[in-house]
């Protein structure tokens, strides 16, 4: 069954029994090097629009935790940069370590940071998620760095809720809540042609990986290390090194959309 992890015997190096994808041409994450990018100056602004109502609930869904959005209208919204079109926003997660020095996904000449957070966003050229998660441009994921800092007040409602969904498969409300009071200052970006980087690892995400970290606290990381990757009532097992790393980047290109 398709029961894929992050441990010795389900984890990256294996995914590839079962989604032989995992050695396509647009796979992610990638290292970034910075002096390797070319500055596209036909790049637009990135434009986000997010409705704190659409903010529906938050799972852990035995991999990482995400908040799920109503994704029915065009009210919280990506729009701009490298893309065309209009992408809606269907969740939010994260990636992280179990120490600070690793944890996301994407690398900045090979620097991991402790954690990566991922805005994942479907074309509403496609009639829904699925439909666009199997095209070329249905997905743009947006992902910012988390550097280890100061407390970051922005996450600790995302963290508090953490205490009601500890293991896999569970699930509760979570509502009014603005990503864009998560997103750092700056919306300066790489972008390049990816995947998912979990399973089925679809080559279809424009991923957009925004330049400026926010700040994260080891204690907040801690919490972060508190969630299990195990059901209730099974062996606990801590929810930390969900990551894949960096994959080849076959001649691509990442373009930056700041000088
Ligand atoms: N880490 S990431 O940002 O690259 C990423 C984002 C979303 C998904 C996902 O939705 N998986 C389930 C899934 C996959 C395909 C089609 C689906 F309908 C579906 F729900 C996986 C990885
Ligand atoms: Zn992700």
């Amino acid at each position: 069954s398709h029961t894929w992890g992050y441990g010795p015997h389900d984890g990256p190096s294996t995914w590839i029994e079962s989604f032989p994808i995992a050695d396509g041409l647009r796979q992610s994450p990638i290292n970034i090097i910075p002096g390797q990018t070319s500055y596209d100056p036909s790049l637009k602004p990135l434009k986000l629009k997010y409705d704190p109502s659409n903010a529906m609930d938050i799972l852990n869904n035995g991999h990482s935790f995400q908040v799920g959005f109503l994704d029915e209208a065009d009210s919280s919204t990506l729009s701009g940069g490298p893309v065309s079109g209009t992408y809606r926003l269907k969740q939010f997660h994260f990636h992280w370590g179990a120490r600070d020095d690793r944890g996301s996904e994407h690398t900045i000449n090979g620097i991991k940071f402790p954690a990566e957070l991922h805005l994942v966003h479907w074309n509403t050229k496609y009639p829904n998620f699925g439909e666009a998660a199997s095209k070329p441009d249905g997905l743009a994921v947006v992902g910012v760095f988390l550097k280890i800092g100061a407390a970051n007040p922005r996450l600790q409602k995302v963290l508090d809720a953490l205490n009601s969904i500890r293991t896999k498969g569970k699930q509760t409300p979570f509502a009014n809540f603005d990503c864009k009071t998560v997103l750092p200052a700056s919306l300066d970006y790489w972008t390049y042609d990816g995947s998912l980087t979990t399973p089925p690892l679809l080559e279809s995400v424009t991923w957009i990986v925004l330049k400026e970290p926010i700040s994260v606290s080891p204690a907040q990381m801690t919490k972060f290390r508190s969630l299990m990757f195990s059901g209730e009532g099974e062996a606990p097992c801590c929810m930390q090194d969900n990551f894949r790393p960096p994959q080849a980047l076959k001649g691509r290109t990442v373009r930056r959309s700041f000088k």
